[in-house]
């Protein structure tokens, strides 16, 4: 049985694919309305032509709202959670989760949000699971309540604290890696996930505020001088900070974003996304974050800064 918190785009995807390949899946939502919708429709997932890739009946899951983890969960112990919500959502379920999961021996959390910032906080309110931190490149929309589009298939790149997964007595290859590969995701474990974490970090900390503020596609963004130039002033700071802090970068990183502009030209990105919904964007664990790694590092990042406050200070709204 695999715990999925967070049926957005990433939580829908996950559970109807493991759902669908034969993974008992608890589906744990934030409103009783949208557990009620996917428990009625069931899950689908849609390819990016429109066409349904997979559809899970809603009586072949289990799905709930987190508000009633307590209660269903009193009994049994957690094994595994895949946690995806966005970073803002994090601090909330783990409010949710924690009077019960503390009691439980030593549960196995793989966290897929992007930016940095969250493992720590996870750590340090439950300092006894198990924690995979874990970078996708995989593609997902949500459309309704019960279903998304998977716009482009990725790379799923989880760590794997082998010694603590000893220690723990945990088996992570067998209950969810197998599973996930079963269900069709192109899944690896690393041992160098911070790695794989601080390359995707600068890849959205480049790409994201630029779309979110000029309010354009991915694409767009390489088919202008100014805009090039911009990118490049962010990821020239953003390597200073890892720098300063002896973190390992590679020339071929910026390639690379200039390869994720390319490959996802016609999408929106996830900050411009929230910014177009009015919603709170992942900006302070993003662009946020590096400013604060670029001051504990004595260094400064103020493309970063300016660009973090700018798109805060988007979402308030008038009154
Ligand atoms: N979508 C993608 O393709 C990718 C996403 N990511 C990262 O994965 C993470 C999730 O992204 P994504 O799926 O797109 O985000 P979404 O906003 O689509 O989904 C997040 C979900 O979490 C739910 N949620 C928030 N708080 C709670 C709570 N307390 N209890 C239960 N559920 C809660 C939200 O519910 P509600 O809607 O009701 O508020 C929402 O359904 C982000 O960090 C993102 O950056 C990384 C790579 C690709
Ligand atoms: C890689 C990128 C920029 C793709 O859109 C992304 O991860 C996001 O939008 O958050």
């Amino acid at each position: 049985m695999i715990d999925i918190i967070g049926a957005g785009s990433l939580g829908l995807l996950f559970a109807g694919r493991l759902a669908s390949s034969g993974t008992e899946v608890r589906l744990w939502t934030r409103t009783l309305e949208q557990a009620r919708m996917i428990a009625c429709e069931g899950i689908t997932v849609f390819d990016k032509k429109g066409r349904t890739a997979v559809h899970v009946p809603g009586d072949r899951l289990q799905v709930a709202p987190l508000a009633d983890w307590q209660r269903l969960n009193s009994h049994t112990a957690v094994q595994w959670i895949l946690l995806m919500t966005k970073q803002g959502g994090v601090d909330e379920v783990l409010k949710q989760i924690l009077p019960v999961a503390k009691t439980e021996r030593a549960t196995g959390i793989v966290c897929l949000q992007n930016g940095i910032g969250h493992i720590e906080r996870i750590r340090r309110a439950w300092p006894e699971a198990v924690l995979y931190p874990a970078v996708t490149t995989e593609g997902a929309k949500r459309q309704g309540a019960a279903s998304v589009v998977h716009a482009g298939a990725g790379i799923t790149e989880i760590g794997w604290p082998e010694e603590q997964e000893k220690a723990q007595d945990r088996n992570f290859k067998q209950y969810v890696l197998n599973r996930l590969l079963a269900a069709g995701f192109d899944v690896c474990l690393s041992k160098e996930i911070e790695n794989g974490m601080y390359r995707k970090l600068l890849i959205n900390a480049v790409i994201n505020p630029l779309t979110a503020i000029w309010r354009i596609r991915n694409g767009e963004l390489l088919s202008d001088p100014v805009r090039l130039h911009m990118m490049r002033k962010l990821y020239d700071e953003g390597i200073q900070v890892y720098e300063a802090h002896g973190i390992h970068w590679e020339s071929g990183w910026w390639d690379q974003i200039m390869n994720v502009c390319q490959a996802t030209a016609e999408n929106h990105s996830s900050m411009l996304a929230d910014v177009l919904a009015q919603s709170m964007t992942e900006v302070a664990s993003i662009n946020g974050q590096l400013v604060q790694m670029a001051e504990l590092a004595g260094v400064t990042a103020p493309t970063h800064e300016v660009l973090w406050q700018l798109i805060e200070g988007m979402r308030l709204k008038e009154e």
